[in-house]
Parts: structure tokens; C-alpha cells; sequence
């Protein structure tokens, strides 16, 4: 099977002349949670917004499922934006009905199921409720696709400790093994546990992919540490 995501020599420059990401040449397979870690401004949003057909590239090629982004890979891929995009005056069952008839691998019975799990209630407005709800709803809406690519960028910024929890239970329980998600956070020791592989980009440029298992092995500490090091300003 080829990888869910491939790029070779992607870069995406602003302006005349900052390239945010420059020459990433990299292979994601399938199956597996990949964290996409790197400092402020290094380049993780961008790489989504690349892989979500949001941006496009300024030099080389990216491939989802072998296609270059756009409506066919959207089908195939679930993404959670580092921002609230829904219409908050919608209330909660209205959403998942919408998503429901946008997306043909959306399982309404499975978002109901988390709804009640985290006691929301699905008759209120999104606007009635707190930032960190309205995110988990977010969330909820992105899991509750049968994708082969779910792309989060800051799913648990907003949410407290004792949340995250059931949120990263939440990203495992609900995705199905041949499926690959790749999640951006600075939270990197609340979730280095549910991680396969992490990837590391400094300046637009990859400084690391590898698997978790390796990074404990060779290093003989938890990606939260090496990273600390790696990145140390
Ligand atoms: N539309 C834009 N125009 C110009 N520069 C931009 C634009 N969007 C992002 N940048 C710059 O590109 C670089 C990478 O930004 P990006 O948002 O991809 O980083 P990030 O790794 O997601 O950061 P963070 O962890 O802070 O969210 C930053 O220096 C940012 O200022």
C-alpha cells in the first residue's frame, strides 16, 4: 500500500523571500499517530494548511493517498483547524446533522456517544458554551469521521487536564487501525503516550522522524525531553 502522505522538496514561502517551510522531503504510512512537533513559528501550521489544500505549494510536490491535495483527498481526510471554524449559532444536533450530510463517512451514532460522554448538551448553541467545550465539539465532529488521514492541529490547547485525557482516549478509540493521525501540540508529555512517531521541524526543515520506541531506546528518554534538548533556545 503506498504511504497515506508523501512530500519531496516541499517548501511554501510568504512574501518575497521567508520560506516557513523549506525543502521537506518526508513519508507518513498508515496506521499509526504521528505527532508533528516544533517551536513557535516553526512551520507545523503551514505544513497543514499544505496537506488540507488551504495552501499551495511555492516548490515541490506533497501527495495524499498518492493525489495531490484537493476534493479527492478531502474526502479521505478529517481536519481539525487551530481555530474554531464552526457557525456558533448552530446548536449542536444541527451541526452533526449538517457534517452528517457534508460527509459521507460521517458516524452520527459515534458523535452522539461522545456528546453524552462529556454530558453536551446537544439541544444548546454552540456560542452558549466555554472555549474549551466549544473545542472538544470540534474534536468530536473531526473523530466522528471514518477518514484514512485525521489531521489536528492543537486539538487539546484549549482543554483542561482532566479532559485530555478522555480526548486523547477519544483520538485512539475512534479511529480505525489503518487510519493515520497526525496531531501538531506543544503538549507533548500529555500525549507522547498514544504517539507512534514524531516528527521534528526546526525552521521548515525536518530535524527528526522517528519512531517512538527508537527515540526511548537510543536517546533513553521521552520525546517531551529530547525535544526540551533538541530545541533548547
Ligand atoms: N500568511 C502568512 N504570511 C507571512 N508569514 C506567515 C504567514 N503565515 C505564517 N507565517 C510565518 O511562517 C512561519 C511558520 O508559521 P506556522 O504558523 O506554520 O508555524 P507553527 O509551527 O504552526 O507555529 P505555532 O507553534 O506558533 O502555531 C512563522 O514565522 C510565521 O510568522
Amino acid at each position: 500500500m503506498n504511504p497515506i502522505l508523501e512530500c519531496q522538496g516541499l517548501s511554501k514561502r510568504y512574501g518575497s523571500s521567508f520560506y516557513a517551510l523549506n525543502n521537506l522531503s518526508l513519508s507518513i504510512g498508515r496506521g499509526q499517530i504521528v505527532g508533528l512537533l516544533g517551536p513557535n513559528g516553526s512551520g507545523k501550521t503551514t505544513f497543514i494548511k499544505l496537506i488540507n489544500d488551504i495552501l499551495v505549494p511555492t516548490s515541490g510536490k506533497i501527495l495524499i493517498d498518492g493525489k495531490e491535495p484537493g476534493v479527492e483527498t478531502k474526502k479521505i481526510v478529517s481536519y481539525l483547524p487551530d481555530r474554531i471554524h464552526l457557525d456558533d449559532s448552530m446548536k449542536i444536533k444541527d451541526m452533526i446533522a449538517y457534517f452528517s450530510d457534508f460527509y459521507t463517512d460521517f458516524v452520527t451514532d459515534r458523535a452522539y456517544k461522545m456528546l453524552t460522554d462529556l454530558e453536551i448538551d446537544v439541544n444548546k448553541r454552540l456560542k452558549t458554551f466555554s472555549k474549551g467545550t466549544k473545542e472538544k465539539v470540534q474534536l468530536l465532529l473531526t473523530m466522528s469521521r471514518d477518514a484514512q488521514l485525521y489531521v489536528l492541529d492543537e486539538p487539546i490547547g484549549g482543554v483542561d487536564p482532566a479532559a485530555r485525557d478522555y480526548i486523547l482516549q477519544t483520538i485512539l478509540g475512534n479511529y480505525n487501525e489503518n487510519a493515520t493521525v497526525i496531531i501538531s501540540t506543544h503538549l507533548i508529555h500529555d500525549i507522547e503516550n498514544i504517539l507512534d512517531r514524531v516528527i521534528f521541524i526546526r525552521q521548515g526543515q525536518l530535524a527528526l522522524n522517528a519512531a517512538v520506541d527508537e527515540i526511548r531506546m537510543d536517546h533513553g528518554k521521552s520525546v517531551d525531553a529530547l525535544f526540551r534538548e533538541v530545541f533548547r533556545c
